[in-house]
């Protein structure tokens, strides 16, 4: 069985240990590397699954999943750097790099890692906590169609996957990495609103969450026919038309576009801000 790494443990990484595992993988396949000695602790005890360190995670795994923010890429390369060096030099199998990382080229990871390291980029989102992720599959220079199947099949066990140009890979970011908060944002606002109607919080809160489910539901069936499933709730003179003219009022729609926009850029930007070819350009 494929041997998995997670350097990184946080909220993704943390997503797609506990996704692998209900998945059916074996906590013994995976290991994670952690900054902090209580978090992995904490992780242990959640998963069953061993902390260690870089060196350790790269000597037995074949994937390595590159999982912390594109702020902690360049202390998190340079030590990894070296181990993977010193396996090539030990004849070891070879290692596949996946990373997680927003905005991260595979050039980058090509560019500080051993020469014709394989690198694939992923872009996944944390449904993946509930079998339910979009992941976008991206290949570097040198990973090859096996390994973009190996990717494709770890994370097609914790939900969908597609493979895209890497060209790509922001707008994905923009839309399904980032899609999710866009989704909890909008249940949020909701319930407030129905607090602010009469309603009490519990009860606005399975209202609104049961409605996303049933509607999430119908979108999934209709193979993605919003405006037909919308004008079937919308009503002659009904109450539907009269909120969705204020949401048009409200620049709903034209705030969603920039929305989206803005963190399209901002993931073109974090990959500038860690390309060592440009100089002065470095964004936290
Ligand atoms: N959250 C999301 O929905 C998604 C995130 N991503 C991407 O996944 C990556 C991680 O994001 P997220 O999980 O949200 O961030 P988190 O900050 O929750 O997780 C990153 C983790 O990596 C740890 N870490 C940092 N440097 C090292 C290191 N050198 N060795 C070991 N562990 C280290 C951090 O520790 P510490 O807490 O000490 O900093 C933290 O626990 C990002 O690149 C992000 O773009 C992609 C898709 C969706
Ligand atoms: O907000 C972020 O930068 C990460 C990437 C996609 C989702 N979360």
């Amino acid at each position: 069985m494929t041997k998995i790494a997670v350097l990184g443990a946080g909220k993704i990484g943390e997503a797609l240990l506990s996704g692998l595992l209900s998945a059916g993988r074996s906590a013994a396949d995976l290991l994670f590397t952690e900054r902090y000695p209580q978090r992995a602790v904490e992780l242990t005890e959640t998963y069953g699954v061993q902390a260690a360190d870089v060196a350790t995670a790269a000597a037995r795994s074949d994937v390595l999943v590159v999982a912390v923010k594109p702020q902690d890429i360049d202390p998190l390369l340079a030590e990894l750097a070296p181990v993977l060096g010193d396996r090539m030099a030990q004849g070891g199998s070879e290692v596949l790099v996946v990373s997680l990382c927003a905005g991260l080229p595979t050039a980058l990871f090509e560019a500080r890692l051993p020469e014709k390291t394989a690198v694939v980029r992923v872009m996944p989102n944390t449904p993946m906590l509930v079998g339910e992720a979009m992941s976008v599959v991206s290949g570097g220079r040198y990973a090859t169609e096996e390994q973009l199947d190996l990717v494709e099949e770890l994370l097609g066990s914790v939900g969908r996957v597609r493979r895209a140009p890497e060209t790509q890979q922001d707008a994905v970011t923009a839309l399904s990495g980032s899609g999710p908060a866009y989704f909890f944002y909008l249940v949020e606002a909701m319930i407030d609103a129905g607090i602010l109607v009469g309603i009490p919080r519990a009860m606005a809160a399975e209202l609104i969450v049961q409605s996303a489910v049933g509607a999430a539901t119908m979108l999934r069936g209709a193979e993605g026919h919003p405006v037909m499933l919308r004008e079937a709730v919308t009503s002659p003179a009904g109450t539907t038309i009269a909120a969705i003219r204020e949401l048009e009022k409200h620049g709903v729609r034209a705030a969603l576009l920039d929305a989206i926009e803005a963190a399209r850029d901002r993931s073109v930007e974090l990959g500038r801000a860690n390309d060592p070819s440009i100089e002065g350009d470095r964004t936290d």
